[in-house]
């Protein structure tokens, strides 16, 4: 590498799964660019955000969106670094002035992995069982189905999660499957969640590149690992949360699929964090509407749930 092309610095997160994906993500540039083939062609910076700091809390609890990314964004625009490599779940649907999304690489399974010694499936648990979690997402659709189950809050990475489980702190736990298959842990699921049971959060397994909006270079490198098929179920994913103005920490969950013949499945629900309320709704329809279905099935959750629901949502989290 000549000292006239620098290398291209991507930021990460410092937990070993960002860092994983990270790694995959520079493999993947270094093989689409000849202009990244040398090794030493794109670096990986580490950055902390304040979900990572802070990981005793409950997300909603801490608060704002953003809570993985806005540092990594800080960095873009201080031109620390020049991509941000994120769980898409974890990017809000607004970005700051001047950065944009560049390329939405692939998306791993988007389901949820079930975790207990004690039971394979969500009906099976005891009475009483207690389940690990800190998202309100899964929380309300775990109580919808089995009001008589307690939510403890479970935070932290991977490892700590599961320790915290083999500790006997809980009876069950769910993690999102991409994260466990991109650390090779996903032979230690239990199950792997139906959607019809366990509907994913927003982009859940899907990898994002954000970049600055102008910054043409990096751009165009990025997008060629761009995967249009994934990001046009993602951004549609992401189009329905913008309708209901939800963020990852909200109890909302959103599934787009590709279903054969250029058509596509998307299924989208909110509820109230304690599972007693549950407005769910599906659409089938060609990919070129993925966007509109997906905008449409979040008019219908808003109308159904009501302004008011909303308002106190938004006042509890
Ligand atoms: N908010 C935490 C978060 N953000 C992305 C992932 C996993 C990887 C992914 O969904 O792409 C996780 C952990 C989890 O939900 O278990």
């Amino acid at each position: 590498m000549t000292a006239a092309t620098p290398p291209l610095r991507l930021g990460s997160r410092g937990s070993p799964l960002a860092l994983r994906q990270a790694e995959i993500v520079r493999a993947r540039l270094q093989a689409a660019n000849p202009a990244l083939a040398a090794p030493d062609a794109v670096e990986i910076v580490p950055v902390k955000t304040t979900g990572d700091v802070e990981t005793k809390r409950r997300l909603a609890e801490i608060g704002g969106k953003g809570l993985f990314t806005k540092e990594l964004e800080d960095a873009l625009l201080d031109g620390r670094i020049d991509a941000a490599v994120h769980s898409l779940k974890d990017v809000p649907t607004w970005l700051p002035d001047g950065l944009s999304l560049a390329a939405v690489p692939e998306r791993a399974d988007p389901r949820d992995a079930w975790f207990s010694p004690k039971s394979a499936t969500i009906a099976g648990l005891p009475e009483g069982a207690r389940v690990g979690t800190a998202s309100l997402r899964r929380q309300a659709q775990i109580l919808a189905l089995r009001p008589d189950v307690r939510v403890v809050t479970f935070r932290g990475n991977l490892q700590t999660r599961l320790r915290k489980l083999a500790d006997g702190e809980a009876d069950a736990t769910l993690l999102a499957h991409a994260g466990l298959a991109r650390m090779d842990m996903a032979d230690r699921a239990t199950a792997v969640l139906d959607p019809a049971e366990m509907l994913p959060g927003v982009a859940q397994g899907a990898l994002a590149l954000e970049t600055r909006a102008a910054d043409t270079r990096t751009r165009e490198m990025v997008s060629a690992i761009d995967d249009p098929a994934v990001a046009r179920c993602v951004h549609a994913e992401r189009a329905c949360l913008d309708v209901l103005d939800g963020s990852c920490q909200t109890p909302i969950g959103v599934l787009v699929e590709p279903l054969a013949g250029e058509r596509v499945y998307v299924r989208a629900l909110v509820a109230w964090p304690d599972g007693s309320e549950c407005w769910a709704t599906e659409r089938t329809g060609p990919v070129a509407d993925a966007g509109a279905l997906a905008r449409d099935a979040g008019h219908e959750l808003r109308r159904r749930a009501g302004d008011d629901f909303f308002a106190r949502l938004a006042e509890m989290i």
